[in-house]
């Protein structure tokens, strides 16, 4: 008989908090099928049903974007436009420590344009309101696919816990795009490196420590969760690589790889390579997961994120959940979603059929059909 997962207070991460951060209407125009779409959410368990390709993902897309700026699926953002359509709009009334904030993002002419409360803003000050969690069917990739799905996945939530970060990556990114523009050039003179490197070496050093910081907070509320998920796995370790050698100072390390950064055409080294990767004590090789193992891991990494961000923000993002039926088997279901509950976030679920899991749990009920026209059940 296998034994039914079960999440003990002590065990989930329960981090209290005081706000509800949740989206009381979203609005979206000319977003993948929808022409137009509009959906009065509740805090508690939305429920997105109706038929294959009928735009439930969308519907979760739009909501992921106002807190990353892009899709959690491939295909860049022109993929989001509707066919036809010169530009796209999302609009989302947010509640947030019972106060209500109006977002707007907008895709015209090749560029995002952000809205809070009736001002221009830049994009960041916009993503920085809202912050949502989505576990989809591509999840596992932040485990099996490659280190820039990880490094994505640690960038946004050390920028929502410590929004300087952006600031620094600004600097390191155009110290970055200056310095490979010298090596394509081919150009050698030391005097036209040297400040973009130490730029460089200045900066890395403040994303290093952040992402340090970020994944030590991480650890603990991913231990408890994978401890209840897949304990079979036993100890569980995050480990954190820089992007250049541990015993050389950034700047120096990239003065001394000039040379073969020209023949490369690229600068090899630095905070853009820096990767995390987590082990497991029963499964020393990533190899050694099954694919549903993978999937749980992902998911803990994802809940682990909202609980780090919990702690510093003093609410839960918003957590979606893409095709929750066939993702998770009922146990796990019913497990994540009611502590979620428990811990106020609100929960935004999408499958062919109202989960059974989640039949009496409930709060708002949504069909989607196909041409995408959305209809309140309950
Ligand atoms: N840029 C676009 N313009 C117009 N239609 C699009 C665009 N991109 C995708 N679509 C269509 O939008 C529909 C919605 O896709 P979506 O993946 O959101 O549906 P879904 O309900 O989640 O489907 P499934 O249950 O199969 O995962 C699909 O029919 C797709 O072909």
């Amino acid at each position: 008989m296998p034994q039914t997962p079960a999440f003990v207070a002590t065990q989930w991460p329960a981090v209290q908090t005081t706000d509800a951060l949740w989206v009381r209407q979203l609005v979206l125009h000319h977003l993948r099928c929808f022409a137009e779409a509009r959906l009065d959410l509740a805090p508690g368990i939305n429920v997105i049903t109706g038929p294959n390709g009928a735009g439930k993902t969308s519907l979760l897309e739009a909501v992921y974007l106002l807190s990353h700026g892009h899709s959690f699926r491939a295909g860049g953002p022109q993929a989001l436009l509707r066919r036809g359509a010169e530009a796209l709009d999302v609009f989302a009334e947010l509640l947030r420590a019972g106060s209500s904030h109006r977002l707007g993002l907008g895709r015209r002419s090749g560029h995002w344009e952000a809205r809070l409360d009736g001002r221009d803003v830049a994009l960041a000050e916009l993503l920085g309101q809202c912050a949502v969690v989505c576990f989809e069917p591509g999840s596992h990739a932040l485990i099996s696919g490659p280190p820039e799905e990880r490094r994505r996945f640690m960038d946004w939530g050390v920028f929502h816990v410590e929004p300087s970060f952006l600031g620094h990556w600004r600097r390191y990114r155009r110290a970055l795009e200056q310095r490979n523009a010298l090596l394509r050039h081919g150009v050698i003179a030391d005097g036209e490196y040297r400040p973009w490197e130490e730029s460089m070496g200045e900066t890395a050093a403040l994303l290093d420590q952040a992402r340090v910081r970020y994944l030590e907070a991480l650890q603990k509320p991913l231990t408890r969760l994978l401890d209840r998920l897949i304990p079979e796995l036993g100890c569980v370790e995050l480990r954190y690589r820089r992007g250049w050698p541990a015993d050389s100072e950034l700047a120096a390390y990239l003065a001394a790889s000039r040379l073969t950064d020209q023949q490369r055409g690229h600068t090899s080294a630095g905070s853009h390579r820096a990767v995390w990767s987590i082990h497991f004590a029963a499964a020393p090789q990533r190899e050694h997961l099954s694919r549903g193992q993978e999937k749980l891991v992902a998911l803990a990494c994802l809940l682990a994120q909202a609980a780090v961000h919990a702690e510093h923000a003093g609410f839960w993002p918003i957590i979606a959940f893409d095709d929750l039926a066939s993702e998770l088997d009922r146990d796990h279901q019913r497990m994540v979603v009611d502590q979620l509950l428990a811990c106020g976030a609100q929960v935004l679920v999408t499958g062919t059929e109202i989960p059974d899991a989640l039949s009496t749990r409930t709060t708002r009920r949504f069909h989607v059909e196909q041409g995408g026209r959305v209809q309140l059940i309950q």
